[in-house]
């Protein structure tokens, strides 16, 4: 077996501490990213292992691609319906569990798998862990017609929030916009940090060209955070309303 660089073992670390969550019969939903892919291997194993019978939606082509290989079945999610579980990676999460995610440019199919499951589960090395979200450009997917108005209004949306002179950029694949799962546009908003990311993903959402931000507000039940020496710590959510 070839020997893991610190990071992924770190990312692989999370990502069996994840799958060990996994129970015979759940409904699954399977996250995006290197850490996602590190826990598709992982339940593979388990899956011909144990003969787990699962039902699992994947959050972006490519993870339903690498599942299929392995020998997971993925179905779509309306087949399904409501997920027990989903298991996914992140870009930045804060002390109460809230995400940025996107980077892989999958965010819209992970937030409606994350949002149609019972419980969602975060897999992340330690770097991921910040005070607060916004160093990580927070990815925005908009749909491709009058994308460059689109931005102007987000322009405005954040001038509103006092976060003026954020630069906007179109992110970008072989010098072409890149093309989410979904035939959309990502815009990356590089905001250094969001001071309210409740009101910036109202404020986001509110404009008619976006189809969704990468700001996953209390969706994360559970952070399972790998280190490189292969040690896993949890972080919970807090339930608010508990005294
Ligand atoms: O949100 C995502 C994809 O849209 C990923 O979960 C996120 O980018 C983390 O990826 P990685 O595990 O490769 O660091």
């Amino acid at each position: 077996m070839t020997q893991l660089s610190p990071a992924d073992t770190a990312k692989n670390a999370a990502a069996i501490a994840a799958v060990a969550l996994v129970r015979d019969g759940m409904r699954l939903g399977l996250g995006s990213g290197s850490t996602a892919a590190f826990m598709v291997r992982r339940l593979a194993e388990r899956v011909e292992a144990e003969g787990l019978q699962l039902r699992c939606a994947a959050t972006s082509q490519a993870t339903a691609d690498l599942a299929t290989r392995l020998g997971i079945r993925i179905e779509g999610l309306d087949e399904i319906g409501w997920l027990d579980l989903t298991l996914d990676g992140a870009d930045e999460l804060d002390p109460d569990l809230n995400l940025i995610k996107g980077g892989g440019a999958a965010l819209l199919r992970e937030k409606i798998v994350a949002c149609a499951s019972d419980r969602m589960v975060v897999m992340a090395d330690g770097t991921k862990v910040v005070d607060r979200l916004g160093a990580f450009h927070l990815p925005v997917e908009v749909i491709a017609f009058g994308w460059q108005t689109t931005r102007e209004l987000i322009c405005r949306a954040l001038a509103r929030l006092d976060l003026t002179e954020r630069p906007i950029l179109l992110r970008k694949h072989d010098d072409q916009p890149l093309l989410t799962d979904e035939g959309n546009y990502i815009l990356d908003l590089a905001l250094e940090a969001i001071p309210d990311p409740h009101a910036l993903s109202q404020a986001l959402n509110e404009i008619p060209g976006v189809v969704e931000n990468g700001l996953f507000l209390n969706l994360c039940d559970l952070a399972l955070i790998g280190q490189p020496d292969g040690n896993v710590t949890e972080l919970e959510a807090i339930q608010e309303g508990l005294e």
